[in-house]
């Protein structure tokens, strides 16, 4: 068996691509798995040293704004395109899958012209614009939100499997993560942070929260600056005349290399609303402070976080909005109200899908028979 999985820029689209890889060669052992990206995006990074053979092509985004470079988007699509069929007719695979990313458009294309079956992964809420044009030729389309059904045509199957989280955040047992980070039975442990690379405003509502905080020997804070700007947040805690360290009950760290363990002691997180960061929390049947990125595509972490708190499963403020004293002002809400937590805790485990790999899998499986 052969399979291509292509899916590119930045790690939202990668890392469900590498999982799906990983799953097919767990279901068809022997079978090879080459991986189509762009020599641009963060996966000509990740997917070699993931130990995938990995093959780029050309793949061209549209500005939204004017720009003379739209006048060579239809060359370089068509480049890419060659490409892609060229890669496709050589390596010969059974299916072609596509997780998103503006790369995805000339592979998956590719392959459906040449009466290969193929099948599209979603992540958010809202489709993204090349999962868009491709639902009209694939076989079968797999979703992550429910919400995000309503966006496609109703010639191709939709599916809603979920989006596939490690294996270690499910596997991470809750008393001995709790152990690890020294949280005490009755404290509210609440982690917070700002997707992969961090968020401005979370970081800066925590600096604004943590006299108030501290004050609370309830609660117990592990908040994730991002790597880019650990430093920054430094800065802003020296100019309020803060010393993390002499808060008993703050942590703060760049970035969280052990969140599936972080995620397993928590009682809440605030976060933003990226698809991977949701999946895990819901799969964890985490309640959740949501602060969704105003500036993602679409404004599609918006709709993310919708998707989780019209199930009551999180509570959502707007970025403009949010600040130290509305964080304050939740987790003592939070801490007032347990109940609530626990309703939400429980709308958040509905909401998971810890099956979503295997789901997938199937659905391939599925297309090739
Ligand atoms: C800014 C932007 O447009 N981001 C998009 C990008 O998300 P991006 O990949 O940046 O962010 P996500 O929230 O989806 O995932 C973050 C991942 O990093 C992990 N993590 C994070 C911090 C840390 O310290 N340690 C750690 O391990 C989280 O557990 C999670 O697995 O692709 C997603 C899927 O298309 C979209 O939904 C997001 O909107």
């Amino acid at each position: 068996m052969r399979f291509i999985v292509t899916g590119g820029g930045t790690g939202g689209h990668i890392y469900p691509a590498l999982a799906v890889a990983n799953g097919l060669k767990d279901r068809f052992p022997g079978c090879e798995v080459m991986y189509i990206g762009t020599s641009r995006g963060l996966e000509a990074d990740i997917v070699p040293k993931a130990g995938l053979e990995f093959h780029a092509v050309r793949s061209v985004g549209i500005k939204r704004s004017l720009s003379w470079r739209n006048l060579t988007v239809p060359w370089e699509a068509w480049a890419g395109y060659r490409e892609a069929r060229r890669l496709i007719r050589k390596f010969k695979p059974d299916a072609v899958v596509g997780t998103g990313g503006y790369v995805c458009g000339p592979v998956v294309l590719a392959a459906s012209r040449l009466r290969i079956p193929t099948l599209i992964h979603e992540q958010n809420a809202l489709p993204g614009v090349t999962n868009r044009i491709l639902s009209r030729v694939v076989d079968r389309i797999a979703v992550t939100f429910e919400d995000s059904m309503k966006h496609f045509s109703s010639k191709v199957p939709v599916n809603l499997t979920g989006l596939p989280v490690r294996a270690e955040i499910t596997a991470a047992v809750r008393e001995q993560a709790r152990k690890k980070f020294g949280v005490h039975q009755n404290e509210l442990f609440v982690l917070s942070f700002g997707g992969s690379q961090g968020a401005r405003t979370i970081n800066q509502a925590v600096v604004q929260s943590l006299r108030f905080l501290a004050g609370i020997p309830e609660v117990r804070l592990l908040h994730v600056t991002g790597n880019g700007q650990y430093e920054q947040f430094m800065d802003m805690l020296q100019t309020e005349g803060l010393e993390v360290n002499l808060l008993d009950n703050i942590t703060v760290v760049p970035y969280m290399y052990e969140m599936p363990e972080a995620m397993a002691a928590a009682d809440l997180v605030v976060s933003r609303a990226g698809a991977a960061t949701l999946a895990e929390i819901t799969v964890r049947g985490l309640p959740a402070l949501l602060v969704p990125f105003p500036f993602a595509t679409g404004n599609h972490q918006e709709y993310n976080a919708r998707a989780l708190v019209s199930r009551g499963a999180a509570d959502m403020v707007l970025d403009a909005d949010f600040s130290g004293s509305i964080l304050v002002k939740k987790i003592k809400q939070y801490l007032a109200e347990p109940n609530r937590l626990q309703e939400m805790s429980d709308a958040s485990f509905r909401m998971g899908r810890p099956h979503a790999l295997v789901d997938i899998i199937n659905l391939i499986q599925d297309i090739i028979i």
